[in-house]
């Protein structure tokens, strides 16, 4: 198998890092270009056998699976790139939740499929959410599933729930780390605790919490109840966070969906005014 990735910025490097860390690829299965070719020399003398292409034609003619690692408004210009070198074999992955697939299965002749990653995987952690297009075989989406559970879980999950699902697999680590950045920074201020006590503290309990939701049998609910016993410490503080973050959360959901509405306004226009220009000439 031979695998490409167009675009190795924050993403698409820390994927390669992770494939070839958790022995799912060698560096020699692996071709990547970027627009700003510096960016692949530096992995390349890093992982020696990693293909530096000179293009992300190259990339493509290279590859079985080609992971597309930019922004969703620079998806139409490098479909548009490489599309006389795409043949209807490839497996070519968006890794961009407002990207539909039927933006990519309408301007692209091969299989396609979504996959969204969080930076968990660096450490090989964390869900991968599958959305596969109506081309890719039962053997191509295991192929694809059995490549990224090296790095995390697979999950399928319907397009439609693509941002609400990403917001808690690739936004959370975000949304977590800004929680508990303001909790530190006020344990630092008002009890003299060291930031780095507190930073490894709140690490080390986020692991351990992230265990009892997901092997332990806990609930967020049962979890809290554990803890919390009536009349105790935990009780009043958690009264205090439920009175202070109420609507909050519908607050957060609202920001990330209009975000993903906007983006994919801008890409229904983006795509349908080229398949427009297309058939002009
Ligand atoms: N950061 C995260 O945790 C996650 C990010 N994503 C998505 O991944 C996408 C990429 O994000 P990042 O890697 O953080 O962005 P980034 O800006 O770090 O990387 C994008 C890379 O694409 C390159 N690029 C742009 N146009 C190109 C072209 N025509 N040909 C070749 N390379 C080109 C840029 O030079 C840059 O290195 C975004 O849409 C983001 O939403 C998805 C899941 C998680
Ligand atoms: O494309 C996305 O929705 C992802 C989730 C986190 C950042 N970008």
């Amino acid at each position: 198998m031979k695998v490409g990735f167009i675009g190795t910025g924050s993403m698409g490097s820390l994927l390669i890092y992770a494939l070839i860390q958790s022995g799912a690829l060698e560096p020699r299965q692996i071709a990547a270009s970027n627009r700003t070719p510096s960016k692949v020399s530096q992995l390349s003398l890093r992982y020696p056998g990693l293909h530096e292409s000179q293009s992300n034609r190259e990339t493509v003619i290279r590859s079985n699976i080609i992971f597309l690692c930019v922004k969703p408004l620079e998806f139409r210009h490098v479909i548009d790139d490489i599309l006389p070198v795409v043949n209807s074999n490839h497996i070519i992955v968006s890794i961009t939740s407002p990207v539909q697939l039927r933006h990519l299965e309408s301007s692209l002749p091969c299989k396609v499929s979504k996959v969204i990653p969080s930076v968990t995987h660096q450490v090989g952690s964390g869900a991968s959410l599958f959305i596969h297009g109506e081309r890719m075989t039962a053997e191509d989406r295991s192929l694809l599933e059995g490549l990224m559970s090296h790095i995390g879980k697979p999950y399928q999950v319907d397009e439609a729930c693509t941002r609400i699902t990403s917001d808690f697999s690739s936004c959370g680590p975000a949304f977590i780390s800004f929680f508990l950045e303001q909790w530190i920074e006020s344990a630092v201020r008002l009890t003299g605790i060291k930031r780095a006590d507190a930073c490894a503290l709140a690490g080390e309990m986020l692991l351990g919490t992230g265990k009892l939701l997901t092997e332990g049998g806990y609930t967020p609910q049962e979890l809290q109840a554990r803890v919390a016993v009536p009349g105790g410490i935990t009780a009043q503080a958690l009264a205090l966070l439920r009175n202070n973050l109420d609507g909050v959360f519908d607050s957060l959901i609202h920001t990330t969906h209009e975000k993903y509405d906007e983006d994919l306004v801008k890409l229904d226009e983006v795509f349908r005014a080229s398949e427009i220009n297309r058939q002009q000439y």
